[in-house]
């Protein structure tokens, strides 16, 4: 494979062309159940390509949720491999949502199994968490910027009870999310049109006035739809730094499968009334 573009400049075009949702490929047992399908490897793959089919040819963004792939084992990652290739093949960038954070020697190898080009597992970004100290994620950073691949870093998680780590004041005066925020600030210096390594901020925070979002690198936003947030609060939620935002929406979207045509109606309204929130916000 020659070297790609660097990730942000993929996803700027991404968004600009497609817009920017990124729908995510959550196969929830309960969901395996709505649809009709068994709690097994066989329900798992007709559900990601049930969504893929649906989808992958009109969002900018996909980002399967790799915890309920790996209740299957190596037969769920099967399909995970299957989804991310047939996902990337159809134009969709692919954020594998992972959450890897380990010391810096073993950080290097989660980064290899999903960032490096030759990984079976490759993706276009991965979702990594910074809680063992930002510096621990450096290999990772290293390989994303050799291969055109990117990184999101937990920041300000939309679950409540991420406040009690992230917004834990440090010894400077300064919360621990807010520093997360400025650490990638500094990675995506002087990146154009839009760095590669983005932040989870989570769309059902409320007022995040007092922190700074312009990271010059994407913000994935999840929380709409089954965690309560909707597209008109983004606007509320980041300020001006909304034309970065990529609001995910999982199960509101997916539980309206399995019809493909259900399915693709449902992200195409997501999209639509995020189009109308960004651009009259
Ligand atoms: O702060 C975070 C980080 C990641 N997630 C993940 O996003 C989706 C949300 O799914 P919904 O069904 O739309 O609620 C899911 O994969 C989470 O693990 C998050 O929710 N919050």
């Amino acid at each position: 494979m020659t070297a790609l573009e660097p990730f942000g400049a993929r996803l700027r075009r991404a968004m600009d062309e497609r817009g920017p949702l990124c729908v995510g490929i959550d196969p929830h047992a309960s969901l395996l159940a709505e649809w009709g399908l068994n709690d097994d490897v066989a329900g798992l793959e007709r559900f990601s390509r049930t969504v893929v089919e649906a989808v992958a040819g009109r969002v900018a963004v996909l980002k399967p949720q790799i915890a309920f792939f790996e209740r299957f084992g190596s037969r769920g990652l099967a399909v995970l491999e299957a989804a991310v290739a047939e996902a990337r093949a159809a134009g969709a960038l692919v954020v594998m949502d992972a959450k890897r954070g380990d010391i810096g020697s073993t950080m290097a190898a989660y980064a290899e199994s999903f960032l490096h080009k030759d990984a079976p597992l490759f993706s276009d970004a991965l979702t990594v968490s910074p809680y063992l100290g930002y510096g621990s994620l450096a290999p990772a950073v290293e390989l994303a910027r050799e291969n055109g691949t990117g990184l999101f870093v937990l920041a300000l998680t939309s679950n409540p009870e991420g406040a009690e780590v992230q917004h834990a004041l440090r010894p400077d005066g300064r919360s621990v999310g807010a520093t997360v925020l400025a650490r990638l600030a500094a990675e995506n210096a002087g990146q154009a049109p839009l760095g590669s390594f983005g932040a989870v901020v989570g769309a059902t925070l409320g007022d995040l006035s007092p922190y700074d979002l312009e990271i010059g690198g994407p913000l994935l936003a999840p929380g709409i739809g089954a965690q309560g947030a909707t597209p008109a609060d983004l606007p509320r939620v980041f300020g001006a730094a909304v034309r970065n935002v990529v609001p995910n929406v999982s199960r509101g979207v997916l539980r309206h499968g399995p019809d493909v045509v259900a399915l693709r109606d449902a992200a195409e309204r997501f999209a639509e009334e995020i189009r109308a929130a960004v651009t009259s916000g």
